[in-house]
C-alpha cells in the first residue's frame, strides 16, 4: 500500500524468452496496481548519470541572462531553458518553484517536419558555455530512448499484441529529456509553493532520475500521498496520460508532485517518452473486448499533447490566446 515495486530489468537484456514474460508480468502488475515502480538493472551507468549530474549543476549556476539566451518561451519547438516559474503543473498552486532545460529528437532546418512548420520538431538548442555538453546529452537522449523502447516490448508482450508495435510508433519520437533544478523552499516568503504541483504526466511513460535530496511524492488508492525516495541506481517509471488512453485505462496515469527540500538544493532528470506526432492513439489490441469496449475517441499524439501544453503553460496559453 506504501512501498512502490521495485523491479529488476536485467532479464530483458539476456535473451531468455521465459525471463522476458516474467519481468513483463511485473511490469504490467505495477502499471496497473499503481502506475509506478523502480526499475534496477538497466544499462545507464553510474559514471553517466554523475556526469549528467555535474553538468546540470553547471549549467544552471550560468548567469540568468545566459540561461535565457535559449529561453523556452521563445521557441517555436518546446526547448531549451525554463526559468522558474515557467509552468504551473496544478492550476489550484501558485507557478512551479524549479527551472529546466528541454531538449527533443534533434531534427535539422531542412527535415520535412521542420520545412512544414510542425509544432514540436526543429533542432535542439545547447547552451554554448559548457564543453562537451551537446555530445553528452544527444548521447543519452539515444540511449534514454532505447531503455523506453525496451519498456515498451515487455509492455507489448504483457498485452499479447506485437512485440514491436512500440517501436515502429517511436519513430522520430517527440520524446523530450529534461534537467530540472529546485532550489530549496522558501517557507518564510512562500509556503504554499510547490517544487512541482501534484500533476499527471502527458505522455506514454516517463523514466525519472531523482539525486539523493528526496521530495518525489506519489498518490496510493486511498489518495494519501506517499514518499517516492531516492534508491541510488534505479529510475522511477510512471505511466502518463497518453498511454493510460491508449491502454484503455489497464495502466493508471497516478497523480504525484515534488516537495522541495528545505535548506538544499534538488536536481532531477525525466525522460519523457511519447510517439511521433502523427501516432494514432485508439484502444490497444489486448485492451478492449466485447465486455469492456474502448472508452475514449481516437486521437493523435500531437493533438494530444497541444491540448495538455496549453494547459501547464501560462506563456502558451497568453499565445493561444492573442492567435484566436
Ligand atoms: N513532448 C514534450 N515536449 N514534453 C514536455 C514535457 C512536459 C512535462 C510534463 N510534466 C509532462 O508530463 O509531459
Ligand atoms: O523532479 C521530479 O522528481 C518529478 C518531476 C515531474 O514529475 C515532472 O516533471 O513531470
Ligand atoms: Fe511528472
Amino acid at each position: 500500500m506504501n512501498q512502490l515495486p521495485i523491479i529488476d530489468i536485467s532479464p530483458l537484456y539476456s535473451g531468455h524468452e521465459h525471463a522476458h514474460l516474467e519481468v513483463a508480468r511485473q511490469i504490467d502488475s505495477a502499471c496497473r496496481e499503481w502506475g509506478f515502480f523502480y526499475i534496477e538493472g538497466h544499462p545507464i551507468s553510474a559514471a553517466r548519470v554523475a556526469k549528467l549530474s555535474d553538468h546540470a549543476r553547471r549549467f544552471f549556476a550560468l548567469p540568468a541572462e545566459q540561461k535565457l539566451e535559449i529561453d523556452i518561451t521563445r521557441s517555436r519547438h518546446h526547448r531549451g531553458y525554463g526559468a522558474i516559474a515557467t509552468e504551473q503543473l496544478d492550476p489550484q498552486q501558485p507557478a512551479d518553484l524549479k527551472e529546466t532545460f528541454d531538449m527533443g529528437f534533434h531534427m535539422s532546418a531542412e527535415h520535412p517536419d521542420v520545412l512544414a512548420g510542425k509544432p514540436l520538431r526543429g533542432p535542439n538548442r545547447h547552451p554554448p558555455q559548457i564543453p562537451g555538453w551537446a555530445e553528452l546529452m544527444e548521447g543519452h537522449y539515444r540511449d534514454m530512448h532505447d531503455l523506453a523502447s525496451t519498456l515498451l516490448r515487455a509492455i507489448a508482450l504483457a498485452l499479447g499484441i506485437e512485440r514491436d508495435f512500440f517501436d515502429r510508433c517511436f519513430a522520430e519520437p517527440i520524446s523530450v529529456f529534461r534537467m530540472i533544478h529546485y532550489p530549496p523552499r522558501l517557507t518564510a516568503t512562500r509556503p504554499d509553493q510547490q517544487g512541482a504541483g501534484a500533476h499527471t504526466d502527458y505522455g506514454c511513460i516517463t523514466l525519472l532520475h531523482q539525486d539523493q535530496a528526496g521530495g518525489l511524492q506519489v498518490q496510493n488508492v486511498r489518495g494519501e500521498w506517499i514518499d517516492a525516495p531516492p534508491i541510488e541506481g534505479t529510475f522511477v517509471v510512471n505511466i502518463g496520460d497518453m498511454m493510460a488512453r491508449w491502454s484503455n485505462d489497464r495502466y493508471k496515469s497516478t497523480p504525484h508532485r515534488v516537495i522541495s527540500p528545505l535548506g538544499v538544493d534538488r536536481y532531477s532528470m525525466p525522460f519523457f517518452a511519447e510517439p511521433h506526432p502523427d501516432t494514432v492513439i485508439s484502444c490497444l489490441p489486448g485492451c478492449h473486448d466485447a465486455s469492456n469496449p474502448p472508452k475514449y475517441p481516437a486521437t493523435t499524439c500531437e493533438a494530444y499533447m497541444l491540448s495538455r501544453f496549453a494547459e501547464t503553460y501560462a506563456y502558451r496559453r497568453e499565445a493561444d490566446a492573442k492567435a484566436t
